[in-house]
C-alpha cells in the first residue's frame, strides 16, 4: 500500500469510478470500517462527492489567478494535489493548525443529492472544520494558492513556528511590526516548510520581510562556511534597502549580510566573506566575481530571486541563468517574488522548481488598491509642464516623485523645475553611487521635495512617506505602470498616482488605461476605444520610447549660459572646497553654501563691530581720507618746494617772487630786477611744466 501511494505520488485517482478499488485498498472508508460505524458505504461515496464539489466552487475561484495558457494545466495539477492530499491522507498537520478555531462536531444541511435523493444532516469532522477555517482566512485576505501539500496561513506573528522568543522576533516587535501581511502570512510557513516558491504580491505589500524572515530563522547560527543564503535584485537601490532590513532582522543572531556594492574587485575585500551569511547582491556583480572565482555560492541553500520578472528580461535573463547553475548545493531551495508575474516565470518555475508552490495575493498584475489614479491629457510637451505647475500651485502633498522616460529628461525637466524655486533633485544611471545615495538620503530626510527619476527607481525602492507620484511621460507598459505608481500607497498608506498623456502615447495608453480601469478609477471613453496594439508590435515597443520634444522652454543660447554660470559656480566652489565638490552630494554642497554663507555673515558683523569716527564714517574710510589728504598735501608740498626754494635764493638775492605775488611790490622794484624775476620764473615753467607757465601767462595777462 504504502509502495502504491509513493508511485501514485501527485498522480489522480478517481475514487468515484474506481470506488470498488479505493474500498479494497481502504482508500475511502467504508460502513464496515471502525472509525465510522453505521455509516453506509454509499452514503460516504455521495458525502465525498458533495464534499469535492464544495471545495471545487472554492478552489476555482482560487485557480483563476492562473488564467495563463497554463490554466488548464494548473487546473488538473490542481485537482491531483487536492487527490494526492486525500489520498495521503491528512495534509494539514503545521503548528498553526492546532491553533485555528476549536474543532467542533457541526452539522449542515447539504440540500439536494446529485442522485435525486432527500438530502441528510451530514457530520462534520475535525478536518472539514479545519479546512474551512483555512479557506476562510485565505479569502478574507484574497490568498490565492496552488500546489501539494500546501501549509496552513498563519494570522499571526505568535503562530509562525519557532518565532516567538527568539531573536528574530524581538526584531520583528521593535519594527513595529504587529501583524503579518497577507503575503507574509502564507509565504512564511511555505518557505519555513523548506518548499521552494513563485510568489506575487501587490506592491508595499511586505515581500521584503515574508523571505527575509524565513531565511534567517532557517540559517540559525553563523557557520564560517561562507555565503548560505543569496538575494539577487536588478538594482542597487534595492539591494541596499534590502541589506538594511535585514540586519533589522538579523540583530543578535550572529548572522552577518553582506551587500556587492562597490566595482571593486580585489581579492583583499572578500577576503573575510567566508564570515558572511547572507549576500545582497545584483546579478552582474555577482556574475563578475564568480567568473573571477573571488567569491563561492557552493553552500548557498537559499537562493531568493526579488523582481524575478524584471531579472527575466534582457541581459539579467542570462545573468540570473549564470547564478542560478552556479547555486548547485543539492539541499539549494529557491524562491521567486515579485509585485508582477510574467508567464516566463511561472513556466520556468513549473518546469525548474521541485514541487512548487504558487502564490498570489489579490488579482493578478493590478495596481494597489490603496491609490488614487488619475489620467491626464496635457496636448503637448508644453501642456504638461503647464500642468504640473498647476498642480504644484494648487498644492499637492510633498515629498513627490516624478517619473520621466530617460536621464535627459530628467536633466531637462530638474532645469525647468530649479527656475520655480522649488527643492528639486534628479536620480538616475547617470549619476555615481555616492550622489544617488546621498540624494535618496536627502529625499528621505525631506530636504528634497520632488525628486525626478527614471524607471530605474520605479521597482522595490520603499520611501514609505511619498503621497504623490506622478508619471510625467507615460510609462511604456502597465508593467512599469503598476510598480512606478507603487512607490505610494505601501504598508496600508493611501496614495495619488497621476499620469500625464499626449498624443505621442497613443500606442500604450490604452493597456494603462485598463489598469486604471480594473481599479476602477474614471477612464475617457476614447482611451478604452483606441485601437489595439499589434503583437508584433507589442513586443517591440518595449524597447522603444516615443520621440517628445524637449522639455526645456528657454533658449539653447539661454541654456549654454546658464551651463557657463553653473560651471563657474561649481569651479569657484572647487577652489574653496575641492574635496567636498569632488564627491558632488547635495549636502555636501549645501554644507559648502552654508560655510559660504557663515563665512560672509561673519565679514558683514564684523564690518558693523568697527567702531566709527566722529563724523559717522568708518575708521578705515577715516584712516583712507587721513591717508589721501596727507598724500596729497604731500605731493603739494613737493609742487610748492621747488618754488619755495627758488624764490627763497632768490628772494637772498631779489624779492622778485613776493613782487610777482604783490603786483604792488612789482611797481616798486627796480625794473631789472623784475626782468631777472621773470627769466627764472620762465625757467621755473620750463622746470616744473605747463602749469607755471599757464601761472606765468596769467599774470602776464
Ligand atoms: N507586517 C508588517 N506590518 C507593517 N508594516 C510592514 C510589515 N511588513 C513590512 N512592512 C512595511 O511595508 C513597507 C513595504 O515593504 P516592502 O518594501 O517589503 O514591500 P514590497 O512588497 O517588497 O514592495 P515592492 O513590490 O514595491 O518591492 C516597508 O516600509 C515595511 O517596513
Amino acid at each position: 500500500m504504502d509502495f502504491f501511494r509513493v508511485l501514485s505520488h501527485g498522480t489522480k485517482f478517481d475514487k468515484e469510478r474506481f470506488f470498488n478499488d479505493a474500498v479494497k485498498l481502504k482508500m475511502v472508508r467504508t460502513a464496515d470500517s471502525n472509525e465510522m460505524p453505521g455509516f453506509e458505504a454509499t452514503k460516504i461515496k455521495s458525502e465525498k462527492i458533495l464534499k469535492r464539489k464544495r471545495e471545487q466552487s472554492t478552489e476555482e475561484e482560487d485557480l483563476n489567478i492562473f488564467n495563463t495558457p497554463s490554466h488548464n494545466e494548473c487546473k488538473d495539477r490542481k485537482t491531483s494535489a487536492t487527490a494526492s492530499q486525500d489520498f495521503l491522507g491528512d495534509s494539514f498537520s503545521s503548528p498553526s493548525s492546532s491553533t485555528m478555531t476549536s474543532p467542533k462536531t457541526i452539522t449542515k444541511y447539504h440540500g439536494k443529492m446529485s442522485d435525486g435523493k432527500r438530502r441528510t444532516k451530514v457530520p462534520r469532522n475535525e478536518r472539514d472544520v479545519h479546512r474551512e477555517n483555512v479557506s476562510r482566512i485565505r479569502n478574507a485576505n484574497r490568498i490565492h494558492i496552488w500546489g501539494s501539500d500546501i501549509p496552513d496561513p498563519c494570522e499571526s506573528f505568535q503562530l509562525v513556528s519557532n518565532l516567538v522568543d527568539s531573536k528574530p522576533w524581538h526584531n520583528i516587535v521593535s519594527c513595529g511590526y504587529q501583524v503579518p501581511t497577507s503575503i507574509q502570512m502564507q509565504a512564511i510557513p511555505v518557505l519555513l516548510q523548506g518548499r521552494e516558491m513563485l510568489a506575487c504580491a501587490p506592491t508595499g505589500s511586505g515581500k521584503t520581510v515574508a523571505f527575509l524572515l524565513p531565511v534567517i530563522m532557517m540559517l540559525g547560527q553563523p557557520k564560517n562556511v561562507g555565503f548560505r543564503a543569496v538575494i539577487v535584485v536588478p538594482t542597487l537601490e534595492l539591494a541596499s534597502q534590502i541589506f538594511r532590513e535585514c540586519q533589522r532582522l538579523s540583530e543578535g543572531t550572529g548572522l552577518k549580510s553582506f551587500m556587492i556594492d562597490k566595482n571593486d574587485v580585489t581579492v583583499e575585500r572578500f577576503k573575510n566573506t567566508t564570515k558572511c551569511d547572507i549576500l545582497i547582491t545584483t546579478p552582474n556583480r555577482l556574475v563578475h566575481l564568480l567568473k573571477l572565482e573571488i567569491i563561492s555560492v557552493k553552500n548557498v541553500v537559499h537562493l531568493i530571486v526579488d523582481e524575478c520578472d524584471r531579472l527575466f528580461e534582457g541581459g539579467f535573463r542570462d545573468q540570473l541563468g549564470f547564478i542560478y547553475s552556479a547555486c548547485d548545493s543539492p539541499d539549494i531551495k529557491r524562491a521567486f517574488f515579485s509585485a508582477t508575474c510574467a508567464y516566463d516565470v511561472e513556466e520556468f518555475c513549473k518546469t525548474h522548481l521541485e514541487n512548487p508552490i504558487f502564490l498570489n495575493v489579490g488579482p493578478k498584475n493590478a495596481a494597489v488598491d490603496l491609490v488614487a489614479q488619475e489620467l491626464v491629457f496635457t496636448g503637448t510637451e508644453a501642456g504638461k509642464l503647464a500642468s504640473f505647475r498647476d498642480l504644484v500651485r494648487k498644492g499637492v502633498e510633498a515629498p513627490i516623485l516624478v517619473f520621466v522616460q530617460s536621464q535627459d529628461r530628467a536633466e531637462e525637466l530638474y532645469t525647468e523645475l530649479t527656475h520655480q524655486g522649488l527643492r528639486v533633485e534628479r536620480i538616475h544611471g547617470g549619476k555615481s553611487k555616492g550622489q544617488r545615495e546621498n540624494i535618496i538620503e536627502s529625499f528621505r530626510l525631506g530636504k528634497i521635495w520632488f525628486l525626478i527619476c527614471t524607471s530605474m527607481m520605479s521597482r522595490g525602492v520603499d520611501f514609505p512617506g511619498v503621497k504623490v507620484v506622478v508619471n510625467y511621460d507615460l510609462p511604456q507598459s502597465p508593467i512599469e505602470y503598476i510598480h512606478s505608481i507603487g512607490r505610494t500607497g505601501r504598508a496600508g498608506r493611501t496614495g495619488r498616482a497621476i499620469t500625464f498623456f499626449t498624443e505621442a502615447d497613443r500606442d500604450n495608453l490604452r493597456r494603462i488605461a485598463q489598469v486604471l480601469e480594473n481599479s476602477g478609477f474614471p477612464v475617457p471613453p476614447y482611451v478604452l476605444h483606441l485601437p489595439r496594439l499589434r503583437k508584433a508590435k507589442k513586443g517591440k515597443r518595449k524597447f522603444e520610447v516615443p520621440n517628445r520634444a524637449s522639455i526645456l522652454k528657454m533658449s539653447k543660447y539661454d541654456i549654454a549660459k546658464k551651463k557657463r554660470r553653473l560651471q563657474m559656480i561649481r569651479q569657484s566652489k572647487g577652489k574653496l572646497d575641492k574635496e567636498e565638490i569632488n564627491e558632488d552630494g547635495i549636502e555636501k554642497e549645501m554644507r559648502v553654501e552654508e560655510k559660504q554663507r557663515q563665512q560672509r555673515g561673519e565679514e558683514q558683523k564684523r564690518k558693523k563691530k568697527k567702531p566709527r569716527n566722529k563724523d559717522g564714517n568708518d575708521s578705515i574710510q577715516g584712516s583712507f581720507k587721513k591717508k589721501k589728504q596727507e598724500n596729497l598735501v604731500k605731493k603739494v608740498k613737493a609742487r610748492e618746494k621747488p618754488t619755495e626754494d627758488v624764490t627763497a635764493s632768490l628772494s637772498s638775492t631779489s624779492s622778485s617772487q613776493s613782487k610777482k605775488k604783490q603786483p604792488l611790490v612789482h611797481q616798486n622794484t627796480p625794473r631789472h630786477k623784475w626782468k631777472n624775476s621773470r627769466k627764472i620764473s620762465n625757467n621755473e615753467g620750463k622746470k616744473f611744466g605747463k602749469k607755471s607757465g599757464k601761472i606765468r601767462d596769467k599774470t602776464k595777462s
